[in-house]
């Protein structure tokens, strides 16, 4: 990539695609093109090839896609089907169609199977049966991979796919029922905090910039209660008890968003790199792992981060939840060998974004 290169980032306001953007304009490239949502609904394959036509990109970055944490998944698998494979399928073609030089795409660990030999190496890939609880985002993740590797293939394209692990940071979504873990609990046990503190500006704040059924900083203490207390956030008389979903015993790996932005970049400006486009029958070598190499127990990480924001209260494991997956940790050598390797680590990472959360 050059400089001056024009370069499409699809998602630029999401977790990832914002620290995407920063992290390009932070090594001097300027010339941008950026859509939110509403303004081009990537699901719309005649607005995505009038796009392409007109704006004409030579990069696309591919981070917008229908996300959400385990309950999501599991509750909205139609349109975490339908929705990704709509964005990828017509953003990855009008790539094609239009001549761009580079595109890279993002899936997602959840393409391993779900007892998958640990840590998870790009070749497990379609080796076993997946989880159930995001196995339709899974399969149009894989689907994606296997048309960057086709277009590849057929056409001579240079489309490159990456598989990040779970992934926090600014710009996340903290809402409490759709999120990921890590952000559903920063906020839960922030919100426990203040409860338990009888911080009620801190709690107003919060509902004031992100409401919870219609309940802001404005509705009545009775009510802000008991809206909490369903999103397991419960008063009681000498304490604050907090759920925290499933047996707490799976284990998840997390990397900071800037760091897998800046991961992206350093694979989009590899010139020489053809490892995700000189796959064969035999050598599977479609897409590559960015993690930390590095896990951590849910009960663990909901210790941490109680003791990071320094909440006095409880914390109970809700086991009528998902687990999900037990053990989902990358091998991240593949990248590690290029010359890459995360900065953040998850301690660190948690205190930047809490910082960010809270202000
Ligand atoms: N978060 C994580 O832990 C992980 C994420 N990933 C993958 O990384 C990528 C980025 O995820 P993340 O940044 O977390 O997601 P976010 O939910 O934070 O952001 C998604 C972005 O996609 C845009 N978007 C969604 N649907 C459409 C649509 N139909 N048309 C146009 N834009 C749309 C949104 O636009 P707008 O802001 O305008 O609404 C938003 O900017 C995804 O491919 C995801 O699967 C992979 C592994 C882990
Ligand atoms: C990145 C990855 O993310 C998703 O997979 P996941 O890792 O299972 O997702 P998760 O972050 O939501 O949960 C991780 C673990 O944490 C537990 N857990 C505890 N308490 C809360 C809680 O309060 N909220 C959430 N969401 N989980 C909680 C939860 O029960 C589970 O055991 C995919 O669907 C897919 O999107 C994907 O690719």
């Amino acid at each position: 990539m050059e400089k001056n290169s024009k370069i499409y980032i699809a998602g630029h306001r999401g977790l990832v695609g914002s620290a995407i953007l920063k992290n390009l304009k932070a090594k001097g490239y300027e010339n941008f093109i950026t859509k939110t949502h509403k303004q081009l609904d990537l699901t719309d394959s005649q607005a995505v090839a009038t796009f392409f036509s007109q704006e004409k990109p030579e990069y696309v970055f591919l981070a917008a896609a229908k996300v959400g944490g385990i309950v999501a998944n599991n509750t909205y698998r139609a349109d975490f089907i339908y929705e990704n494979l709509c964005i990828q399928n017509n953003v990855i073609h009008q790539s094609y169609l239009h001549g761009v030089k580079k595109m890279l795409f993002l899936g997602s660990t959840c393409i391993y199977p779900k007892n998958c030999p640990q840590p998870m190496k790009e070749n497990y890939l379609l080796t076993d049966v997946l989880e159930y609880t995001n196995e339709p985002y899974a399969i149009a993740k894989i689907a994606g991979i296997k048309m960057c590797e086709s277009y590849n293939l057929q056409y001579g394209t240079n489309f490159i796919s990456v598989m990040p692990t779970n992934l926090y940071g600014p710009h996340d979504n903290f809402d409490l029922e759709k999120s990921h873990v890590l952000p559903a609990l920063i906020r839960k046990i922030h919100l426990g905090k203040a409860l338990y503190n009888k911080d009620w500006d801190s709690i107003k704040k919060d509902l004031n910039t992100m409401p919870i059924e219609g309940i802001t900083g404005d509705s009545s203490d009775a009510s802000i209660i008991a809206i909490l207390e369903k999103y397991g956030i419960k008063k009681t008389d000498d304490t604050i008890q907090l759920e925290v979903w499933g047996s707490g015993k799976p284990m998840r790996e997390f990397l900071w968003s800037e760091d897998m932005a800046d991961a992206c970049v350093f694979l989009m400006e590899q010139r020489n790199f053809k490892d995700c486009i000189t796959h064969t029958k035999e050598i599977r070598n479609t897409h590559i792992n960015i993690g930390t190499g590095i896990d951590i127990s849910i009960k663990d990480l909901a210790n941490l981060i109680k003791n990071i924001i320094g909440f006095q209260g409880t914390l109970y494991f809700n086991t009528s939840k998902p687990d999900g997956t037990m053990k989902k940790l990358t091998d991240p050598s593949k990248l590690h060998a290029l010359g890459w390797k995360h900065q953040i680590d998850l301690e660190t990472g948690i205190k930047k974004v809490y910082n960010w959360y809270i202000n």
